[in-house]
This record gives C-alpha cells, sequence and structure tokens, in this order.
C-alpha cells in the first residue's frame, strides 16, 4: 500500500456573502458545444467554455477521434469540424472521467459511426445505469455491449446503419434524450423521442442553432437523418448549477447581499429559484437578456428566512442537480422540507440522497429518507466529518452548509470538484466563505 494525497476542505463560518461573481460556463452547454462543433462543417467559436475535467474529457476525446481542436485563450475552444462522417477510430479508449453526460451522448454520437470504440469513465461512473442508452440505441440498430449490470464500459461496434424511431423515454432525463436525437442525425428517417416530463432542451436548441432542421411540440422531439450540420458560435452562459451554491450560501448566511452575473436561466433548468422562493428567499433577476440563444440574467440575492414546504414534483426535473444544495438549505429552514419523485437522484455520480442524508445526520439534522427523497427538519447545524463519495456537488454543498455550523466542518475528498467548477474554493473565499484546502492522506 502507497499512500498518495487526498485533498479535503476544512470549512466553517465565514462572513457575510458580499459583492459580484461570475461562476464558469454551463457543463451541459460546454459538452454539447464541442460534440456538435466536431460534427459540424467549418469552425466553430466556443465562449465561456467551461474548464472542467469533465467537459475536458469530451474535448480530449474528440481529439483523439481526430478533431483540432484549440484553445487560444482561456474558456475559448475552438472546434475544427470534420463533419457528420469525418471522425477517425483509435485503439485507445475513449476515457469519460465522472462524466454521465459525457458517455451518453458519446454512446449516441459513436453508435452512428464506422468504426468501434470503447467508452471507460472513473469509479463513480462506472457504477452508472447505461442501459437507459444503450436499449434504445440497440433498438436503432446499434450494437452496444456494457459491463456486467449494464455499466460501464460501452463497447460500440462499427455501424452498419441505423434507423430512426419513435421512442417514449422511461425516465425523464435530457441525456437519453439526447443520445437518442444524436444517433437519429446518422439514422434513416425520423427520430422521435417523447418525454414524460420536459427535460433540459439544450441539444435540440443547438441543433438547430447548428442548421440542422427539429421539430418541437408539447413533450416531443422529431428529426430525420440526411442533413448538415454548420459551424456556430456558441456563447456558454454561467453555469446555474455552479451559480446554486451561491444563491444558497447568500440566502442562509445573513447579513448576505451577492451579485450572479450572466447565469443562465433556461426555465428547464431554475426550479430551484422557484421552490426557494416558495420557501421564503429574496431572489431578483436583473438585466434580463439573451446570450447565444439562451436566456441570461443577473441573479441579485439577499439574505432571507426560510421556511419549509413541500416540493412540487412538477419542479424536481428542473432541478435535478440542485438537490444537495437544497437539502442544505432545508436543514437551514424552520420546520419540515418534503422532497419526493427523485428517485433518479439515487443514480447519480453518489446516492444523493442517502449520501446527503447521511451527512447532514453527522451535522445534527434530522433527515428521514424515503425511496424517492427524504424528509428534512430545519434545525442547528454543528460540526463533523463528511464524506462526498467523490461527488462534487455533494461536497460544494458541504462546504456551504459549513457557513452556518457551530463547528468545524471537515469535507474528505473534493477532487471531483473540479469536474463541475474549477475554482470553486477561490470564488467562495473571495465572495466571505471560510474554507481551506488540507491534504488527508489516501491508501492506495
Ligand atoms: O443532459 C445533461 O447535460 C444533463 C442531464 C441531467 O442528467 P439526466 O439526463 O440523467 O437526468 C443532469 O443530471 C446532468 O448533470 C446533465
Ligand atoms: C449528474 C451530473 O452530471 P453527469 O450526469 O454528467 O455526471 C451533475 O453534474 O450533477
Amino acid at each position: 500500500m502507497s499512500e498518495a494525497v487526498r485533498q479535503d476542505w476544512l470549512a466553517g463560518k465565514g462572513t457575510a456573502l458580499q459583492g459580484s461573481l461570475r461562476v464558469p460556463g454551463d457543463k451541459s452547454i460546454s459538452h454539447r458545444a464541442v460534440m456538435l462543433g466536431a460534427l459540424a462543417e467549418g469552425i466553430t467559436q466556443i465562449h465561456g467554455f467551461l474548464e472542467g475535467e469533465d467537459t475536458r474529457a469530451t474535448a480530449r476525446i474528440f481529439t483523439q477521434l481526430g478533431v483540432r481542436i484549440d484553445t487560444p485563450a482561456p474558456t475559448v475552444c475552438v472546434v475544427h469540424g470534420v463533419r457528420l462522417h469525418g471522425l477517425r477510430g483509435t485503439d485507445e479508449v475513449l476515457d469519460c472521467g465522472n462524466a454521465g453526460t459525457g458517455m451518453r451522448l458519446l454512446a449516441g454520437v459513436l453508435a452512428g459511426q464506422a468504426f468501434d470504440s470503447v467508452l471507460i469513465g472513473d469509479a463513480s461512473l462506472t457504477k452508472r445505469p447505461m442501459r437507459r442508452v444503450t436499449d434504445p440505441l440497440t433498438a436503432m440498430g446499434a450494437r452496444i455491449d456494457t459491463g456486467e449490470g449494464g455499466t460501464p464500459p460501452l463497447r460500440v461496434q462499427a455501424s452498419t446503419g441505423l434507423q430512426g424511431i419513435d421512442y417514449a423515454l422511461p425516465v425523464a432525463s435530457a441525456q437519453v434524450k439526447s443520445a437518442v436525437l444524436l444517433a437519429g442525425l446518422y439514422a434513416e428517417g425520423e427520430t422521435v423521442v417523447r418525454e414524460p416530463h420536459p427535460t433540459r432542451d439544450y441539444t435540440e436548441r443547438m441543433l438547430a442553432t447548428f442548421g440542422w432542421p427539429v421539430e418541437t411540440g408539447p413533450g416531443v422531439v422529431r428529426l430525420s437523418g440526411g442533413h448538415r450540420l454548420r459551424a456556430a458560435r456558441v456563447d456558454v452562459p454561467a453555469d446555474f448549477s455552479s451559480a446554486a451554491f451561491f444563491i444558497v450560501a447568500a440566502t442562509i448566511i445573513p447579513g448576505s447581499e451577492l451579485r450572479l452575473e450572466a447565469v443562465g436561466i433556461n426555465p428547464r433548468r431554475t426550479g430551484l429559484l422557484q421552490v426557494l422562493r416558495l420557501m421564503g428567499a429574496d431572489i431578483r433577476e436583473a438585466n434580463r437578456r439573451g446570450d447565444g440563444g439562451e436566456p441570461v440574467a443577473d441573479l441579485l440575492v439577499r439574505h432571507a428566512p426560510l421556511h419549509g414546504i413541500e416540493v412540487p414534483s412538477a419542479l424536481v426535473a428542473d432541478m435535478i442537480d440542485e438537490f444537495p444544495i437544497l437539502f442544505v438549505a432545508a436543514a437551514c429552514a424552520s420546520g419540515r422540507t418534503v422532497v419526493r419523485d427523485a428517485a433518479e437522484l439515487r443514480v447519480k455520480e453518489s446516492d444523493r440522497i442517502a449520501t446527503m442524508a447521511t451527512g447532514l445526520r453527522t451535522l445534527g439534522i434530522s433527515v428521514e429518507e424515503t425511496p424517492d427523497g427524504a424528509v428534512i427538519e430545519g434545525g442547528r447545524l454543528g460540526g463533523g466529518s463528511i464524506d462526498t463519495h467523490d461527488d462534487h456537488r455533494i461536497a460544494m454543498s458541504f462546504a456551504v452548509a459549513a457557513q452556518r455550523a457551530s463547528g468545524e466542518v471537515r469535507i474528505n475528498d473534493i477532487a471531483t470538484v473540479a469536474t463541475s467548477f474549477p475554482g470553486f474554493v477561490e470564488l467562495a473565499r473571495a465572495a466571505g466563505m471560510a474554507i481551506d484546502a488540507i491534504a488527508g492522506p489516501r491508501a492506495l
């Protein structure tokens, strides 16, 4: 056994959050911009690209597949498109790292290629369900083998032709919808995806921006094969899911008044705003505009006392990545908050219901876990040691919780924060939060 350095955080009460800050670019849009840029004709310029490990893994994979990607300045990514059939196969494995989005969307792209490929991921991604994408892709004519129990690696065999399908998603998932639509670019005939509940619509919006005809109606997206993608400029707004940590932090820390600049406020992402407002939060939108086709605004957040609510199930898909930080808001609210219909949280980077319930209990909060949610009683937060289960959103959520804790909170193993939010600690400290990075031992 050898020892390697593990990164932990020690976090505690900081000061009121003040000032103005901009969080990094949207992860979902950054993944998709690289993918469509690679498959387009011409040169795609991406501004505000998320330099996180998840999106860099996607860019690296397209480089392995023969696409030139230049990064002339921080957060600028220039993708030299090779057209729909211009990717080149490689004997190397394609490593998606921690990114479910990367792997699932790539499965759709690779299903249409004339070469074999193998997608792998890190320990967390290797536990996540992939049949949700391989089932519909197989129905389209793809041949993909998964690991045991339908998990990665994914071995995608050279395509012998795909056919469009009419697919009703069994779970509300933008990743599955997107995988099927991307395979649909290579399919004969029409591909139709029906959603049980609307999910983020970046793939369909960006396909249209890149010139591919897409028809959208309530709960349904349709496209046909046989068109071309044309390079475009993509301006990536600040990621709402990253902003969410600061929105909740400013709400729960007395005296705070914080401005978050140029945040993407696509309604399929901002369920948390509605829920926090129902709980009593003071969040205003200013300077509303459209950047590169996406609605963007500055968010002005002031401290406000919160009260518990029953989270409307209709908003679950619109805040699917914000539940860890909502649990923190609920722990700081008076009364009880009830979350239902959110079983999907159990198959994210960690089981986010269990990981948050365990962590909050460690800090003295009463949480009852249910199969598809939790009941959280607001209370006083104490100190303790938290296991992140290698989940970036768990780490950042407890860093925020610590700002209201009476004792020190040690957050173990925060390396995955760089997957979605490089620079989190620096921004958080600059705004007023108390977080120190410390080294912890890790047995290998
Ligand atoms: O399409 C996307 O970019 C994403 C969709 C969501 O996953 P599901 O489609 O699995 O709900 C979300 O949790 C993930 O962070 C990003
Ligand atoms: C679930 C997430 O991402 P992914 O599925 O891409 O790993 C997330 O970022 O919270």
